[in-house]
């Protein structure tokens, strides 16, 4: 299996790959398609030059990655599976830490090391990149340079740890979602290991609301409610149509082979503008977290 993931060696993204892979997938023969953006992760996908793509979705202190969210939208996708990865961002360069004058990462990690900068760095320069990991192997040519990344990228790269568990909280995890080609979700998640039939499931949707009316959104949620559907997040983003009107990103116990999820689905489906279903898939379990 070909799967697209952010980053270069050593991201984020490649842990929460292999992460997922490890307890997902039953082939050995896997290659990883490394990518310089979110971007191009769904544009692989669509190209049909990887099967699978893994992407952040969510942070614990930085929230959403507004680009995963505007894409699955855009683009015909579903998620097949989610993995938390546990983040231990640390500064990463060959020069000395009175010598750094440039900080390079991805704006996610910039986001969640904002206090650590401000107090340890205000002078330096913060640059974004792709991914942490393309932020290490840039580090590796000026020594007043360094890069936020994993301490698995300091080997990779051959960089030192300055700094190791610089984020801004003790607890910092990613959520990544595994997306496919719709026309290949069903074969995709038959070739799946068999499920651990007591894992839970969780289903994605998307809803734009069409009309902005006094109640429109306390209804949907009143079907949750009223089949007893534990909601898990719920999100806005804007629809990018005109300032104050959104599509809400719904995550939800149960699988939509359930009859009560499709009931409620039915009736949400019959009262908005568009439902776009992302797919039912194993909730990610913590007790076999690996990191
Ligand atoms: O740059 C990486 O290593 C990534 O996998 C991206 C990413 C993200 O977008 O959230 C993943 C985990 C961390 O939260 C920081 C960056």
């Amino acid at each position: 299996m070909r799967i697209g993931v952010l980053g270069l060696k050593g991201s984020y993204s490649e842990k929460a790959a292999k992460q997922w892979i490890a307890k997902n997938v039953a082939e050995n023969d896997n290659v990883l398609e490394h990518c310089s953006d979110i971007q191009d992760v769904f544009s692989m996908l669509e190209n049909k030059e990887c099967d699978i793509g893994v992407v952040p979705l969510e942070n614990s202190i930085e929230g959403s990655v507004g680009v995963t969210l505007d894409l699955l939208l855009e683009k015909d996708v579903n998620i097949i599976g989610e993995t938390i990865v546990t983040i231990k961002h640390c500064l990463l360069s060959k020069g000395k830490e009175e010598d750094i004058k440039v900080i390079l990462s991805h704006p996610q990690a910039l986001g969640q090391c904002r206090n650590f900068l401000k107090m340890t760095f205000p002078l330096a320069e913060l640059r974004t990149t792709g991914s942490t990991s393309h932020a290490a192997k840039l580090a590796t040519e000026f020594e007043e340079m360094a890069a936020i990344a994993s301490p698995e990228t300091a080997d990779v790269y051959k960089l030192d740890i300055l700094m190791p568990d610089i984020q801004d909280r003790k607890h910092n995890h990613t959520r990544f979602v595994v997306i496919t080609r719709s026309e290949t979700t069903e074969n995709m998640v038959k070739s799946l290991k068999q499920a651990d039939s007591s894992s839970p499931y969780k289903t994605s949707i998307i809803v734009y609301l069409d009309r902005d009316r006094p109640g429109a959104l306390y209804s949907i949620l009143g079907e949750f409610a009223k089949h007893n559907i534990n909601l898990t997040r719920i999100e806005s983003r804007p629809s990018k149509k005109v300032l104050g009107d959104y599509v809400f990103y719904i995550d939800f116990e149960g699988n939509i082979s359930d009859d009560i999820i499709k009931d409620a689905i039915y009736n949400i489906e019959s009262s908005v503008g568009m439902l776009k279903m992302l797919g039912s898939y194993q909730e990610f379990d913590s007790t076999c977290e690996s990191n």
